[in-house]
């Protein structure tokens, strides 16, 4: 279970939230939705760990997370919208470097976990191809498969359906959807709002939900 507290953040003087509380029950899918320019993206990024909150606490199964911007761990796992793939990698080397070289894990069962997750990607036929050579869909399956490699407690989308065309969308409803009939709690961020409702077990509205 994911809960925050009285999260607040600003940027000089503009308050893009304050006193933000949530919870996300363990194989949940949360939606946050809103306008653009709204604080979506900021709100992502504090829970990534990648941006310092003002105020608030995180606590993922009962552990504290830290809320500096300077989280080393990798129990929130993060699908960016631009998947940020390493494009001198091929996919499998993408999915096996970080727990490889972070977490330490044996080269064997970083590469069995990495063939695991391609083929219940639907990547096998891209298990040697470079980013250069995917899709948009194949590189967001593979980003995908690069967070859950690491094993995180979460896992959090930034616009998912974001450039990609109906099939592909569907797709992802279909992968958010098998990773929740697995327990994998899912944090997304969208502004589509069909997207958000044929995925969400809840849904959070900055436009509506959020202290400013
Ligand atoms: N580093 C920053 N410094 C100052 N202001 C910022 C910074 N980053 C974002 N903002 C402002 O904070 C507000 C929220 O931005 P954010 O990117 O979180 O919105 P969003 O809801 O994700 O928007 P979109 O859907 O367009 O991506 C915007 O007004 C933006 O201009």
């Amino acid at each position: 279970m994911l809960e925050i507290k009285n999260l607040s953040k600003k940027y000089a003087e503009q308050t893009i939230f304050k006193n933000l509380n949530l919870t996300i029950a363990d194989g949940e899918v949360l939606t946050i939705v809103g306008p653009s320019g709204i604080g979506k993206t900021t709100f992502l990024r504090i829970v990534a760990g990648l941006l310092a909150a003002d105020t608030g606490e995180m606590q993922l199964n009962g552990q504290d997370l830290d809320l500096s911007g300077e989280r080393t761990g990798a129990d929130v796992g993060v699908i960016f919208q631009d998947f940020n793939l390493f494009p001198q990698f091929t996919v499998k080397e993408n999915i096996t470097l970080a727990p490889i070289m972070v977490n330490k894990a044996a080269k064997n069962d970083a590469n069995d976990l990495a063939d695991q997750l391609i083929d219940q990607l639907g990547l096998a036929d891209q298990s040697n191809q470079y980013p250069f050579q995917l899709s948009g869909g194949q590189k967001q399956r593979v980003a995908i498969a690069r967070a859950l490699a690491m094993k995180p407690g979460i896992l959090a989308y930034d616009e998912p359906t974001s450039g990609l065309d109906e099939e592909s969308t569907d797709r992802v409803i279909g992968v958010i959807q098998q990773l929740k009939s697995q327990g994998v709690t899912q944090l997304i961020v969208t502004h589509d709002l069909q997207f958000a409702q044929a995925i969400a077990d809840k849904t959070f509205d900055f436009g509506t939900d959020v202290e400013r």
